[in-house]
């Protein structure tokens, strides 16, 4: 289980001109911070996949890097199966696993080379690592270009061996930020059936995305971050009956209902 409670992150602005405009006017902009997430709070159990929604800059990769502890938050709690995450991210960052939308492949490193490159700094042995691999061929459909350079690699091919480095040491938990972005109809489905594998071996998966279907397909919990704060964390069912089931209703007034200050009626249901 997974609990997040209260978090929040500013980042200093060296000057306000490099802001592009909707951030200048953007209330999170205080001074001199902007104060990206505000009061973030969601939580997932094993077996459970929570789709993360928001629009353009709500925050969501920034909450997705405070989980896998690449950034520090100013305020909240994080906590994997009781384990205080940000004091101890050491322990954390065995327990997670996570997909940046920013950390690129070596390119002079075939795929295989670089899921085992990272295999090996878990400490994994050869053949842990040989048959993980093998496995993981399999189920993203990666044998043919296993063995070529990261170099020339698709988006979709791309994305497959990140999201198998991202694994490879079998985490408590799998964080994915915008995992399908990019990807033609295939490589999506290939990853949508990887996040499924993972749920039914009990693996929480937590991933942001933009695409609602996937969220009706996959997800047992949703959470709407809008403008730095959850404005919706619930089930899917109760997400999908803010508008008789038609998600990007339910989204929409999750939206609005911010800006109508009802925030309150929404929040964990
Ligand atoms: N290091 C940083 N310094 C200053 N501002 C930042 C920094 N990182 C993020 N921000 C700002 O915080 C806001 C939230 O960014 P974030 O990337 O978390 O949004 P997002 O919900 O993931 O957006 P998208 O759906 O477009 O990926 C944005 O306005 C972004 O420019």
């Amino acid at each position: 289980m997974i609990e997040i409670n209260g978090l929040a992150k500013k980042f200093p602005v060296e000057s306000p001109k490099k802001l592009s405009e909707q951030e200048r006017k953007d209330p999170r902009l205080r001074g001199r911070h902007f104060h990206s997430v505000k009061d973030v709070s969601f939580h997932c159990e094993e077996g459970q996949v929570l789709g993360l929604l928001g629009p353009n800059g709500a925050g969501k990769t920034t909450t997705l890097r405070i989980l896998s502890t690449a950034l520090k938050p100013d305020k909240g709690e994080v906590s994997i199966n009781g384990h205080n995450v940000l004091s101890d991210p050491t322990i954390a960052r065995r327990k997670i696993g996570f997909l940046s939308s920013s950390t690129g492949l070596y390119g002079r490193l075939t795929g295989r080379e670089n899921i085992t490159y990272v295999g090996k700094l878990h400490g994994l042995g050869d053949s842990e690592v040989a048959s993980r691999i093998a496995d993981m061929a399999d189920l993203l459909d990666m044998h043919s270009f296993l063995d070529r350079r990261a170099e020339n690699f698709s988006s979709g091919m791309k994305q497959k061996v990140s999201i198998a480095r991202a694994v490879i040491h079998q985490p408590e938990l799998v964080i994915l930020d915008e995992p399908t972005t990019g990807l033609d109809i295939m490589a999506t489905s290939t990853v949508m059936a990887f996040i499924r594998r993972l749920k039914e071996k009990g693996t929480p998966v937590i991933f942001s995305t933009h695409h609602l279907d996937e969220v009706q397909e996959l997800c047992d919990r949703v959470s709407v971050i809008n403008v730095g704060e959850t404005v919706f964390d619930g089930t899917l069912a109760q997400f999908s009956s803010l508008s008789d089931g038609r998600m990007h209703d339910s989204f929409l007034k999750t939206l609005n209902q911010t800006s109508d200050e009802e925030v309150s009626n929404v929040v964990n249901l």
